[in-house]
């Protein structure tokens, strides 16, 4: 699903204009009355609600929304009140149009921080946030702003529930960012198509659940665009077919290739990750030196080696019998698989999805990366090998992902997959997607390879690199989902590979999804994701 930022936002709300001569005020209408049925399925009925639904307004757009909405369920008879931001400017045509209709039903607002508004907050049935959308230029808010905001949070860390209007207010739309106070909402309804910054870190665990409105975009106008993410009927239409005759040379052999005295785990955890998401086959190269640990997994094809002396004659000898090679994971600098590693790198012409050592051979030096490799290739950096990679400090990395991960795509010339509790996956072209799966309990050792294990295997199934990587992404976090549902911690790498069969096993026609997705009642707002973690369970911190 195409997801963009503020900027293309606005950039399609005048082409709905323009192309389709939808105007601004219908588009409005459909928003607000989004908003409006998110409240009411928290709410219920009118009669069982005696405080007031409290909207919390700027002078922009979003405030008009918010107005919308709340007009709606005045109209049903819910009681509302108005708290109206004051701000230098008048607020715009929209807002003073709805402040107007809803003057007209007896709702005046109270303008800003005057003496009755924390009242007013504390004591509402339910906040509509409505201060900014995707107006936020970020950076440091007014006073009043920055107090509306944190009575609503207040209110909200008393139970009360709040409902943001497209994105929540502070969170800034292109980067996720909050760098001052921003509003935590139960629910955030968006509208025509998700913005990069509500699903991105740390904005995305301001939201609480999402829901998608289309408020009659035409369907063209949402489609194209650089950004996405992938919708779980999206991925399962991706996931290779496997015809009722398969049989186990044509399911893909994936060769790994990794491990140093001490880390012979890693290549045993991606072999796993491969065999488990449905490859038919799995060699491993075995350095003698790392002892008899393959016998823990018998279905695995053993290569013995050893990789001091190894001629990548050698190892090219059966090569053409692969369709994908795994290579890198558990690789350390100073053990004599770095050869073949660069060996496999520069030779191999099938595709290969390179983790661990490889960044360590080219480390400040991507575009050797891209000269040296004929074949296709993924590369699974997390953000302190990526700042390897590219020669920057590992926070530089964590601070703007999109950035990084799109640069070290178009400086290696391959699919770059960023790890993290959002991953991030670019194509040099400069499309990225962003990874909405995970849970907590993927915060473990190996996760990683049986990550690249997995991505070797739809490499070797004939998927292209950029499906191949968002795909094994998409997977590897819902089996960590379906992990996390049991425990939050001290879960192994071996079981959340060994949970990948269940994942991608059609159940019903579609691939097992656990519980907890955001449903709504109303075919008008969807959202197939569980909302991630709140920043107060993740980062510790009340505002
Ligand atoms: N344009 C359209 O056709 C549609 C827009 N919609 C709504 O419009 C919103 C965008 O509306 P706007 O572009 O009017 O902007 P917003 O309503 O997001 O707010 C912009 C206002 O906030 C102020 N502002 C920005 N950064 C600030 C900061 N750091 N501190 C203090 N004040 C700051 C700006 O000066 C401006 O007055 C969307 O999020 C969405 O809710 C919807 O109504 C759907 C249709
Ligand atoms: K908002």
């Amino acid at each position: 699903m195409r997801v963009v930022t503020p900027e293309e936002m606005r950039e399609l709300d005048g082409r709905a204009t323009r192309e389709f001569g939808i105007p601004e005020e219908i588009l409005m209408e459909r928003a607000g009355m989004a908003v409006a049925i998110a409240c009411r399925e928290i709410l219920g009925a009118p009669a069982e609600v005696s405080r007031h639904i409290v909207a919390v307004v700027g002078g922009g757009h979003n405030g008009g929304d918010a107005l919308v909405a709340l007009r709606d369920l005045v109209s049903r008879g819910y009681p509302a009140a108005i708290v109206l931001m004051g701000s230098e400017k008048p607020p715009s045509q929209a807002v003073s149009r709805e402040l107007d209709r809803l003057a007209r039903m007896g709702v005046v607002p109270t303008q800003g921080v005057d003496s009755s508004f924390r009242h007013r907050i504390s004591h509402a049935a339910l906040l509509v946030d409505g201060l900014f959308g995707t107006g936020f230029r970020g950076g440091s808010l007014s006073r009043e702003a920055r107090e509306l905001i944190v009575a609503m949070n207040r209110a909200a860390d008393s139970g009360i529930p709040v409902v943001c209007v497209d994105i929540p207010s502070g969170v800034n739309g292109t980067t996720g960012a909050v760098s001052d106070v921003a509003v935590r909402g139960r629910r955030t309804v968006t509208f025509g198509a998700p913005k990069w910054g509500l699903l991105c870190d740390p904005g995305t665990r301001y939201a609480g659940d999402i829901y998608l409105s289309p408020i009659g975009f035409p369907r063209n106008l949402r489609d194209g665009g650089q950004l996405s993410c992938l919708l779980p009927h999206e991925a399962n239409e991706l996931l290779p077919v496997r015809p009722p005759a398969v049989h186990k040379g044509e399911a893909g052999h994936v060769l790994v290739a990794g491990g140093s005295p001490g880390k012979s785990g890693s290549v045993l955890l991606a072999a796993r990750g491969a065999l488990r998401s449905g490859a038919g086959l799995v060699t491993v190269l075995w350095d003698r030196s790392f002892g008899e640990a393959a016998a823990s997994l018998p279905e695995i094809m053993t290569f013995p080696v050893d990789f001091a002396t190894l001629s990548p004659r050698e190892v090219f000898r059966f090569l053409p019998r692969m369709d994908a090679v795994a290579c890198g994971p558990g690789v350390e600098e100073a053990f004599g698989g770095r050869a073949l590693v660069e060996s496999l790198l520069t030779d191999y012409p099938g595709p290969l999805v390179g983790d661990a050592g490889v960044f360590d051979l080219f480390a400040g030096n991507p575009e050797k990366m891209a000269s040296s490799r004929r074949g296709p290739l993924v590369l699974t950096p997390h953000p302190g090998e990526m700042g390897r990679l590219l020669g920057r400090e590992t926070a530089t990395i964590v601070s703007d992902p999109l950035g990084s991960v799109r640069e070290a795509a178009a400086r290696t010339g391959a699919v770059v997959l960023l790890k993290g509790a959002r991953t991030h996956v670019a194509h040099p072209d400069g499309r990225v997607s962003i990874n909405l799966t995970g849970d907590p309990v993927m915060a473990g050792a190996g996760m990683g390879d049986v990550l690249t294990g997995i991505i070797a295997t739809f490499l070797g199934q004939g998927l292209a690199p950029f499906d191949a990587a968002r795909l094994g992404a998409f997977f590897h976090g819902r089996a960590g989902e379906l992990l996390g549902t049991t425990s939050t911690r001290g879960r192994l790498a071996s079981e959340l590979a060994d949970l990948l069969t269940v994942i991608l096993s059609p159940v019903g026609g579609t691939a097992h999804q656990p519980p907890g997705f955001n449903r709504s009642q109303d075919p008008a707002l969807f959202w197939p994701f569980p909302a991630p973690c709140p920043p107060s369970a993740s980062f510790g911190g009340r505002q």
